[in-house]
C-alpha cells in the first residue's frame, strides 16, 4: 500500500500563533515523518493546515501520522525519482485539490572527512539534495502553484555556511539549493510563488544519532548558545515562513542557528586571554594626534 490515511488525533494548539492562521491550506513536508519534519508538520497543524507527510518508509511515516490525527496523511516515495516525485505531488492535488506549501526538508548526507569522499558518495549526496529538492520544487510550481497563482517553497539547507568539515559535499549541496532558491524566487515572482531557504543548524533529533559519538558530544558547543536547537523552534519559522508573510521573505535564506554561523570560537579566545580573562586593548593615540 503506498498511500494511507491516519487515524484521529489531535494536535494541540500553537503555542505562539493565533489559531486558524494557516486555515484551509495544504501543505508537503518531504521526510515528514521524522525529526525537523515531523515538528513542522505538527505545527502546521496546529496552525489549522492539512498536510501530507511524504518519505520512503510507509512505516515511519503512518506512526507519525497516527500522533498527528487526522490533519495529517501519508505517500510514499523517493524524491529522487522523478515517477515518484510526480505521484507525491498528484497526491496532495488528489486530496487537497490545492498545494499551498511545499516544505522541501527530505535531505542529508554522512559525516567524513573530505578527501574520503568518494565520487559515488559525492553523486548520492547532490542527488539527494540538489536532485530530489529540484525535481519536487519544479513539480509543485508546475503541478500547484503556477495553476492557482499562489504558493510558498521552503527549502531546508544548513548552517554554518562558512564550510563544515567533515560534511564538505553537504556544504556544497546546500550552498547549490541557496543558490536555487534565490534564482528561483526571482522566477517565480510573477506567478506568485515565494521561495525561502531555511538555513538549520544543529538541531536535537533523532538524526544526530548516526554521527560519530565524539561529534555529538560536542556538537553544540560549537553553537554559541551552547545548546542544540530545538525541533518546535525550526517548526515555527516554518510555520511563519507559510503565513502571508512567508511572501516577502522570498528569495531570502533564513539563519536559525544560535549565532553559530561564522562563530570561530568563544569570546574572549583562549588564546588571547590573560589568566584574569582580560583582553589586551590598543594603546589610544597621543590627544594631540588624534
Ligand atoms: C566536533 C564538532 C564539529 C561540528 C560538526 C557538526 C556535525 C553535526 C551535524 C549536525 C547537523 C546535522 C545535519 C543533518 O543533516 S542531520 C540529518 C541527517 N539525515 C540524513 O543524513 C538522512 C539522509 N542521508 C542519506 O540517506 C545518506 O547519507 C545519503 C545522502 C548518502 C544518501 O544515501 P543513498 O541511499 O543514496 O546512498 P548509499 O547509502 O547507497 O551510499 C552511496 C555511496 O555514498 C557513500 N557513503 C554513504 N554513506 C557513507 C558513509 N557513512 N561513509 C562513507 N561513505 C558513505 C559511499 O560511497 C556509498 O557507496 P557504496 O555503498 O558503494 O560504498
Ligand atoms: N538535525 C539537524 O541538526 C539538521 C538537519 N538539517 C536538515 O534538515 C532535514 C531534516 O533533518 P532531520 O529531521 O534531523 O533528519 P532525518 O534524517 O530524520 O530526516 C530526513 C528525512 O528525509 C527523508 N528522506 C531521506 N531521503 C529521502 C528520499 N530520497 N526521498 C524521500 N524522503 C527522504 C527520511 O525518511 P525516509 O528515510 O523514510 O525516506 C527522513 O524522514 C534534512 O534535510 C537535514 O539534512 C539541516 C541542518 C541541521
Amino acid at each position: 500500500m503506498r498511500e494511507r490515511r491516519a487515524t484521529i488525533r489531535a494536535v494541540s494548539a500553537s503555542e505562539i500563533f493565533a489559531p486558524g492562521l494557516l486555515d484551509g491550506q495544504a501543505a508537503l513536508v518531504t521526510g515528514g515523518g521524522t525529526g525537523l519534519g515531523r515538528a513542522a508538520a505538527r505545527e502546521l497543524i496546529a496552525c489549522g493546515a492539512q498536510v501530507v507527510l511524504a518519505g520512503r518508509r510507509e512505516e515511519v511515516l503512518a506512526a507519525t501520522a497516527a500522533r498527528l490525527g487526522e490533519a495529517a496523511s501519508i505517500v510514499t516515495g523517493d524524491i529522487r525519482e522523478q515517477e515518484d516525485a510526480e505521484r507525491i505531488v498528484a497526491t496532495v492535488l488528489e486530496r487537497h485539490g490545492r498545494l499551498d506549501l511545499l516544505v522541501n526538508n527530505a535531505g542529508g548526507q554522512y559525516f567524513t572527512p573530505a578527501e574520503a569522499i568518494a565520487t559515488k558518495g559525492w553523486q548520492a549526496v547532490m542527488r539527494l539534495n540538489v536532485g530530489g529538492t529540484t525535481r519536487m520544487a519544479e513539480l509543485a510550481v508546475e503541478r500547484a502553484m503556477r495553476p492557482a497563482g499562489r504558493g510558498t517553497i521552503v527549502n531546508v539547507t544548513l548552517s554554518p555556511h562558512h564550510g563544515l568539515a567533515g560534511m564538505t559535499h553537504s556544504s556544497a549541496a546546500r550552498a547549490a539549493v541557496e543558490s536555487l532558491t534565490r534564482a528561483w524566487a526571482q522566477r517565480w515572482a510573477a506567478d506568485g510563488i515565494a521561495v525561502v531557504a531555511v538555513a538549520a543548524g544543529h538541531f536535537q533529533t533523532d538524526a544526530l544519532d548516526k554521527y560519530p559519538e565524539p561529534v555529538r558530544a560536542s556538537v553544540a558547543r560549537t553553537v554559541p548558545l551552547q545548546r542544540l536547537g530545538q525541533p518546535p523552534e525550526h517548526a515555527w519559522l516554518i510555520a511563519l515562513l507559510a503565513s502571508e508573510l512567508g511572501a516577502a521573505f522570498s528569495g531570502s535564506v533564513v539563519t536559525l542557528d544560535g549565532a553559530r554561523d561564522n562563530w570561530f570560537g568563544p569570546w574572549p579566545p583562549p588564546t588571547l586571554a590573560d589568566e584574569a580573562g582580560e583582553v589586551p586593548t590598543e594603546q589610544r593615540r597621543p590627544a594631540a594626534t588624534r
